[in-house]
């Protein structure tokens, strides 16, 4: 793995296994084995693989929410901590945030969409107020909705909108990396595109990095210029898009290729166990 001061994640020999079933069904699954990668300031990186093959594992443990076994994380220069303690782990949640597929699942049905942004800028920016309603609206205007919006319970909008909203309170913390977690793969494809284009667009205006986690090789092709394929907690391929996705040189990425003839399409493959597993 190449270190430079300008990597804004740096990730090296990571770590993590489960232990999953009962009694003599008991065995050990190796969500992530020896994974290393680098994603440079400004960036988009993309992760894919077949479901089960590590991707949320290591955006869980990117952004805090799962601790690694073994190996190191280095975000914007900082060693992460395997325990942090609460402050570094509010400072790591301003430098990287996480949108996930199901925006319904990561807002509170109850709140406003202005109590939601409004929650994130007081716990990171200690911003309240007449201030807090200010930036509210940018950031609804960010992300294309309305200020009418502001006042919306997340039922009362659409699948798109509701996205646009978990996309908008991962950017009132300011980040410098967005951690996408099939964040477009619950949309239909229209709205995934629209989507798609505002992530573009945002990541320009703020210089931001973004690792984006996806099965979707269509969607690879919209947003990154770099990819790594991973298999059974493995990084197997690595690459710029169009070499890896035009002149893939491992087995599974040709397979994976093939399996996903067109957009949207969620390949199926006949690949043997999610992860590798052994005994315990
Ligand atoms: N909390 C957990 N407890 C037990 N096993 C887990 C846990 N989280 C993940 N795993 C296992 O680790 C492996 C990697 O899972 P992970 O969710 O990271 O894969 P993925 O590529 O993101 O797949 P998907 O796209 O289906 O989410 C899988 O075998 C999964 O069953």
């Amino acid at each position: 793995m190449s270190t430079t001061a300008e990597n804004v994640i740096e990730i090296s020999g990571l770590r993590k296994q489960f232990a999953v079933g009962r009694g003599k069904r008991r065995r050990t699954v190796h969500a992530l084995d020896d994974v290393s990668l680098a994603v440079a300031d400004g960036s988009c990186l993309a992760v894919v693989g077949e479901s089960g093959s590590g991707k949320t594992t290591l955006a869980r443990i990117l952004v805090g929410l799962e601790s690694a076994d073994g190996g190191e994380v280095v975000l914007a220069g900082r060693p992460v901590a395997r325990r942090p303690r609460r402050a570094e782990r509010r400072a790591r949640a301003r430098d990287i945030q996480m949108v996930f597929q199901d925006p319904n699942g990561s807002l509170n049905r109850r709140r406003t969409v202005e109590a939601a942004i409004k929650e994130v800028l007081a716990a990171h920016h200690r911003v309240t107020g007449d201030e807090a309603r200010r930036r509210v609206g940018e950031l609804l205007d960010q992300v294309g909705l309305r200020p009418a919006h502001a006042r919306a319970l997340p039922g009362e909008l659409s699948g798109g909108q509701q996205q646009r909203v978990a996309i908008a309170r991962a950017l009132a913390a300011e980040p410098r990396v967005l951690v996408l977690d099939e964040a477009v793969a619950a949309l239909d494809v229209s709205v995934q595109a629209q989507v798609l284009n505002l992530l573009a667009e945002i990541r320009q205006a703020r210089r931001l990095t973004y690792l984006f986690i996806t099965h979707d090789l269509s969607v690879v092709r919209q947003v990154s210029e770099e990819v790594v394929v991973m298999r059974q907690g493995r990084i197997v391929e690595r690459g710029s898009t169009d070499e890896v996705l035009d002149r893939p040189r491992h087995a599974y990425t040709m397979l994976l290729r093939d399996s996903a003839p067109r957009p949207g399409w969620r390949p199926r493959l006949s690949t043997g166990a999610d992860a590798r597993e052994v005994e315990a």
